[in-house]
């Protein structure tokens, strides 16, 4: 399959607003996206568009071969991954529950197991926390987990049931600089089990060598899209973000400053 996600002048309107406006967007085989925007940029709403929880109020989304309007979405969501950063509200469900069985409820999509776990299911929770460098965590209940380690372990959660797309919405919210590289650190795991990232963040630097794309949303509006290194230029940014900034690049990771002489909060 040559396209995982296309978007063909996709809106979506609300209360008489456009929340999202002629959208064109493609997402290729082995591409991996990072989308940022402001807040109120549309983000969100462009995933729940991904992921079948909105529709279009025109345009053509496919998604993974599913044309909206015309496909089964309970088993198109199967093969989406998510993991929200507001996911962590609902880990409260999850406290008591050893990191083991966090990760293989990702089988069933529910929070607790309620359905029959079989052998090669602990074995495959056991292999994803290794792959996302966990295994020194095993037997622990979910609580007394760091940030860190519970965003990992949702990682791994999400992965259970070999998603073909993985969705990380602002996934090192709240973490120390060491907490996020380890984050980081592991996508290269997941790419390697053949998942394309959606990768939304507010911060450029989490850009890790993982990410090939970037489509750069304001308003509602694509500002850029395509390879990062052509999106991710002072000028496009400055355009997004409504003040000016450049960007530079360190061992192929991008970072912002604020152009301070020309930008004042008066
Ligand atoms: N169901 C809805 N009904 C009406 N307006 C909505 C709805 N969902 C989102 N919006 C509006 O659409 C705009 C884009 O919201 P969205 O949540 O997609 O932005 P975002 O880029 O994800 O923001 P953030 O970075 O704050 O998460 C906002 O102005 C929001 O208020």
């Amino acid at each position: 399959m040559e396209r995982v996600i296309s978007f063909k002048d996709v809106s979506w309107r609300r209360d008489g607003q456009n929340i999202l406006s002629e959208i064109n967007w493609e997402v290729k085989t082995n591409e991996h996206w990072a989308i940022l925007g402001l807040n109120g940029s549309g983000k969100t709403s462009l995933l729940n568009i991904v992921t079948g929880y909105h529709f279009s109020t025109t345009g053509n989304v496919t998604v993974l071969g599913n044309e909206f309007g015309k496909t089964n979405l309970p088993n198109l969501r199967k093969k989406i991954g998510y993991v929200s950063s507001s996911l962590e509200k609902f880990s409260q469900l999850l406290e008591q529950e050893t990191v083991e069985e966090v990760v293989v409820s990702g089988k069933f999509a529910s929070f607790g197991i309620y359905e029959e776990v079989t052998d090669e299911d602990w074995k495959k929770a056991d292999s994803l926390l290794t792959a996302l460098r966990l295994d020194y965590i095993n037997g622990k209940t979910f609580n007394k987990l760091s940030q860190g380690e519970k965003r990992r372990v949702l990682i791994a959660r999400a992965l259970m049931c070999d998603p073909q797309i993985l969705i990380l919405d602002e996934p090192c919210t709240g973490l120390d600089v060491f907490s996020r590289e380890e984050v980081l650190g592991v996508m290269n795991d997941i790419v390697q089990k053949h998942c394309h990232l959606l990768y939304v963040t507010h911060h450029i630097e989490e850009i890790s060598d993982v990410i090939t794309h970037v489509l750069l949303l304001r308003d509602g509006q694509i500002v850029a899209s395509g390879p990062k290194q052509e999106v991710l230029t002072g000028e496009s940014l400055s355009e997004a973000y409504k003040m000016p900034v450049n960007v530079h690049w360190e061992e192929d990771r991008p970072w912002l400053t604020i152009q301070q002489k020309k930008f004042s909060l008066s």
